[in-house]
């Protein structure tokens, strides 16, 4: 029997539930009917010795102070200070028992000193011997009985609110379930308020000897002195549960994501999409857990689920070289390895979102829904005027995943990402982001304020208030308390998950080298069902980050993933079109000498004597060389400090480079990012 199971019936010795296995059990060892009869009436048999005692003491006293006068004072006196000490001591229990108890030895005292004086046979004193000490006893026996199925619960928990400073507290009817008990709690009118329970968390914890995440308490929403606390004696959660595979394969993206269970079993679910039916928001989602908190294997849990759907495509960051992620990193529609590719997916992120808005508006979607990502066969969703169908292929919903993402946020600014984090939930893009140490040294508190999801694994004490919200935290939620000696535990907060399950502990599912074979399986399910990018999503993300956007390979044609698609596509309406050039720029000779700078084409600082300096033609030639260069390989962004090889090579200076790039941002063919010094090249090409 574990530990915890033992603390379970001391500590709720008025719930028939919680003891019934021990009774069980206790009836168990007495091996015949008239042990078991005896082990049942055991607790029952105090009050009846205390009747036969004080029989023997009225006989024993009557021996020996027969009609003493001095005996008869000590002995009134005696009867008097025995029953004002009941009563005194008394005062901490509940008023009934403190009564009862009084009554009990006043009325024994007295008659024993009566017994004593006068003997036990005298007068009426043996009659009311044989009548009061049975009601009396039997009195005791009936409140014992009476104590097991008090639906109050006041006896016993009087004492243990008294002792965490809530006294006046009344427990109602608790819910006993096998591990899990719900008790609604009414406090004093004016007198004391929800936060006030909060506060004696810790105490009631400790009264109760159980880990302070045991005890909960969920104020009701609508009074400040009603609430429901919630006990959970075992921790359940101490066994690890390996992950198997994903829980529905082929399923929507909209239907629940199965992340691990809760400390009474029930799964650990969270939901990307919103839900216009059920009224639920699409989200974000922060992963915040200290190093060692099983931070890996949550996200783990999290993208095996996104990318086991039909209707999802997800672009991910890791610049941690997918230490983690490998075996799922084919079933990704953008694999990006953090610096410069991550800066050209948040750019290619923030065009997408308008279009696709746009998009889901033009088909009359208010937000993404799973109809949306079909074949747009309906009338109702049609993008043309007339009304017909237009026959349009479907979206499927992005999931955008930056891991330790820090960096990236601070290099995109706050402004931005609350921008992005804003429009993206109508654009049916959502933001997964992971933290290494989840801290405001990390993530700003506007940026923070954006992710209205977390999954919150142990971390530092002192950065618990910024991976949950101050209320959960109240009613109990400590995740300093694991730090990353339970890795795996988390609290989850996010729309759909009901608000009193915010501050009960959940585990995530760990990954061992037995998962990795069946995330191989799952990433080539993926590659052959899965979805890929819609022709509106890829178009974005090409117009912005060219051939650094490919699009996963469809496994029934793999020379054609979208990217690709895309640029043939725009390629074949050129050819028909003609090229595409802005109007605003149609009188420029693209051919023409640039205009020449104040910087000018300055001497060059290195290497004077060796190899020849390029004349300013030549060295505009080999500048934009160098732009296509990097396009071809997919860096879309680039300051001076990409330059500085090329700077020795071509013995050409920085501050040279540095106004070539300004230069070229007003031709177009640079964008300014929100990085000083750092541009994003406006592709230019078609693909190889
Ligand atoms: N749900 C879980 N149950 C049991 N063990 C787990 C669970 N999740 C993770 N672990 C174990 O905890 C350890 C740390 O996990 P992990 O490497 O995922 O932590 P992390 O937070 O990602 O750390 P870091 O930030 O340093 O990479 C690993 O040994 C892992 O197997």
């Amino acid at each position: 029997m574990s530990r915890n199971n033992r603390r379970s019936r001391s500590d709720f010795p008025d719930n028939a539930t919680v003891m019934s296995p021990y009774t069980l059990a206790d009836q168990g060892s007495g091996g015949s009917i008239g042990a078991y009869l005896l082990n049942r009436a055991k607790p029952h048999l105090p009050p009846w010795l205390g009747v036969g005692a004080a029989g023997l003491a009225g006989a024993l006293g009557n021996w020996r102070w027969d009609e003493s006068a001095a005996a008869g004072v000590g002995l009134t006196l005696a009867s008097v200070a025995l029953s004002g000490a009941t009563w005194w001591i008394g005062r901490s229990t509940s008023t009934q028992r403190r009564l009862h108890s009084a009554i009990t030895v006043a009325s024994g005292s007295a008659w024993v000193t009566a017994a004593c004086l006068a003997g036990p046979m005298a007068g009426p004193l043996d009659d009311l011997y044989l009548m009061g000490g049975p009601v009396l006893a039997l009195s005791w026996n009936v409140r014992m009985l009476l104590r097991t199925s008090d639906p109050s619960g006041e006896s016993g928990d009087k004492g243990l609110l008294e002792k965490v400073g809530l006294a006046r507290a009344q427990i109602g009817a608790a819910k006993v379930e096998p591990n899990r008990v719900t008790a609604p709690v009414a406090l004093e009118p004016g007198e004391q308020t929800n936060e006030d329970v909060t506060k004696s968390l810790a105490r009631l914890a400790s009264a109760l000897d159980l880990p302070r995440n045991a005890v909960r308490y969920t104020p009701d929403p609508g009074s400040e002195r009603r609430g429901e606390l919630v006990i959970v004696p075992e921790d359940m959660l101490s066994e690890v549960v390996e992950w198997e595979g994903p829980s529905n394969v082929g399923g929507s993206i909209a239907q629940p994501l199965v992340i691990g269970r809760y400390d009474d079993g029930a799964p650990l679910v969270i939901w990307l999409p919103g839900d216009p039916e059920a009224g639920r928001n699409g989200t974000h989602v922060l992963v915040a857990g200290g190093t060692g908190s099983g931070k890996g294997d949550a996200a783990l849990n999290l993208l095996t689920e996104v990318v086991s759907r039909r209707d999802v495509i997800v672009w991910f960051s890791d610049p941690k070289m997918y230490q983690d992620f490998a075996p799922l990193r084919p079933a990704l529609d953008w694999a990006a390895e953090g610096g410069a590719s991550t800066e050209i997916m948040v750019a290619a992120v923030e065009a997408v979102i308008p279009a696709r808005t746009r998009w889901l508006g033009a088909h009359g979607y208010r937000q993404w829904v799973p109809e949306a990502a079909e074949t747009q066969n309906s009338a109702e969703h049609t993008c043309r005027t007339d009304g017909t169908v237009c026959g349009c292929e479907g979206m499927p919903f992005l999931v955008t995943w930056f891991e330790e993402a820090a960096n990236t946020l601070r290099a995109l600014g706050d402004d931005a990402f609350t921008g992005i984090a804003q429009e993206a939930r109508s654009a049916g893009v959502s933001l997964i982001v992971s933290l290494q140490r989840p801290s405001y040294d990390q993530m700003s508190t506007s940026t923070r304020a954006s992710l209205p999801s977390v999954l919150a694994l142990g971390c530092d004490p002192r950065d618990e208030g910024f991976s949950l919200p101050d209320e959960v935290l109240a009613a109990g939620a400590h995740p300093g308390a694991w730090g990353n000696r339970r890795p795996g535990y988390c609290y989850a907060v996010s729309p759909g998950i009901p608000e009193d399950r915010y501050a009960s502990p959940g585990r995530t599912r760990r990954f061992t080298h037995r998962a990795v074979p069946v995330m191989e399986m799952l990433a080539t399910w993926s590659q052959r069902n899965g979805a890929l990018a819609d022709p509106i999503t890829a178009g974005a993300a090409v117009s912005i980050a060219g051939t650094a956007y490919t699009g996963r390979p469809d496994e029934n044609d793999p020379s054609e993933p979208a990217g690709l698609r895309v640029v043939q596509e725009e390629d074949a309406m050129d050819d028909q079109n003609g090229p595409r050039v802005d109007p605003e720029d149609a009188h420029i000779d693209p051919e023409a000498d640039l205009p020449e700078t104040e910087e000018g084409d300055d001497a060059p600082i290195f290497g004077q004597d060796s190899g020849r300096k390029p004349t300013p033609q030549e060295a505009r030639e080999l500048f934009a060389r160098a732009l296509t260069e990097f396009e071809q390989s997919g860096q879309m962004i680039v300051g001076p400090v990409d330059f500085l090889e090329w700077c020795d090579r071509n013995q050409l200076s920085r501050p040279w480079v540095s106004a070539r790039l300004k230069e070229a941002a007003i031709d177009g063919r640079l964008e300014a990012t929100n990085t000083t010094g750092r541009w994003r090249i406006v592709p230019a090409l078609t693909a190889a």
